[in-house]
């Protein structure tokens, strides 16, 4: 698992007055980060988000204190031509459509380091739900279980994310909103973290300021993520870390 997650359940929620002291307002475009692919305006179709969380909500979070999910999904095998197996249908579906919606839009080696046309690792569906006042600790995802090539779509609620590189001394703040997908390849995967304050609200950029000073306030509601990522080799035998 990553960073502590599993504590979210039991820690009081943030009051939602007075807003909590902010910086400067998220971002709403991608920062320069090598890497890293965000363009706010590529949303899933609604009503293929609201299918699929939906789904899920019914389907894995059945009680208020399970708010992390995770679903392998084999590669297939040498022997057989079969379809990798492992991930409910509409989760097939849903890589289908973000292969379709991201293919325009980023450089042909990370579609493909994505979306392979026969993918050969496993694959890890982690799914994460949020209550306003949650959020993931900084981190970075675990280098010995996982490979390049991460995606992430947001369900239900925008949230701020929050990329930081020690080696550069930078953060930056981006609004996810509801239906947006990020992609986290090289630098953005393994040398920046990524994480997502535990609030109730972000103060955002507006869309008709340029300057980063410039926000408004945005609250959350009930936040689901899907994020995919490649398996490294034995990395699919889950134990205990
Ligand atoms: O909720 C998100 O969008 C991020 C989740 C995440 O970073 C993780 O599970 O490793
Ligand atoms: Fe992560």
């Amino acid at each position: 698992m990553d960073g502590t997650r599993t504590e979210n359940a039991i820690e009081p929620h943030f009051k939602l007055s007075p807003p909590p002291d902010t910086g400067p307002a998220a971002l709403i475009d991608a920062p320069p980060i090598p890497g890293l692919f965000f363009t706010p305006s590529l949303r899933l179709p609604a009503d293929l988000a609201d299918s699929v969380m939906n789904y899920c909500l019914k389907t894995f979070f059945t009680s208020a204190n399970i708010n992390q999910i995770m679903l392998f999904c084999r590669a297939p095998s040498a022997e057989s031509s079969t379809a990798p197996s492992g991930l409910p249908p509409l989760l097939i579906s849903l890589l289908d459509v973000l292969s379709d919606i991201l293919r325009p839009t980023l450089p042909p080696d990370i579609h493909s380091l994505l979306f392979p046309t026969v993918p050969t690792r496993a694959r890890q569906a982690i799914i994460n739900r949020y209550d306003p006042g949650e959020g993931i600790t900084p981190h970075v995802d675990l280098l010995k279980r996982f490979g390049d090539g991460i995606v992430g779509v947001s369900f239900g609620s925008g949230c701020v994310m929050q990329f930081a590189s020690s080696s550069e001394d930078q953060t930056y703040g981006v609004y996810l909103p509801e239906g947006s997908i990020i992609v986290m390849s090289g630098d953005a995967r393994y040398k920046w973290s990524h994480g997502i304050e535990k609030k109730t609200m972000d103060y955002v950029q507006t869309p008709d300021t340029s300057s980063a000073d410039g926000g408004r306030w945005v609250k959350r509601t009930m936040r689901m993520s899907i994020t995919f990522r490649w398996l490294l080799p034995g990395a699919e035998v889950v134990g205990s870390a």
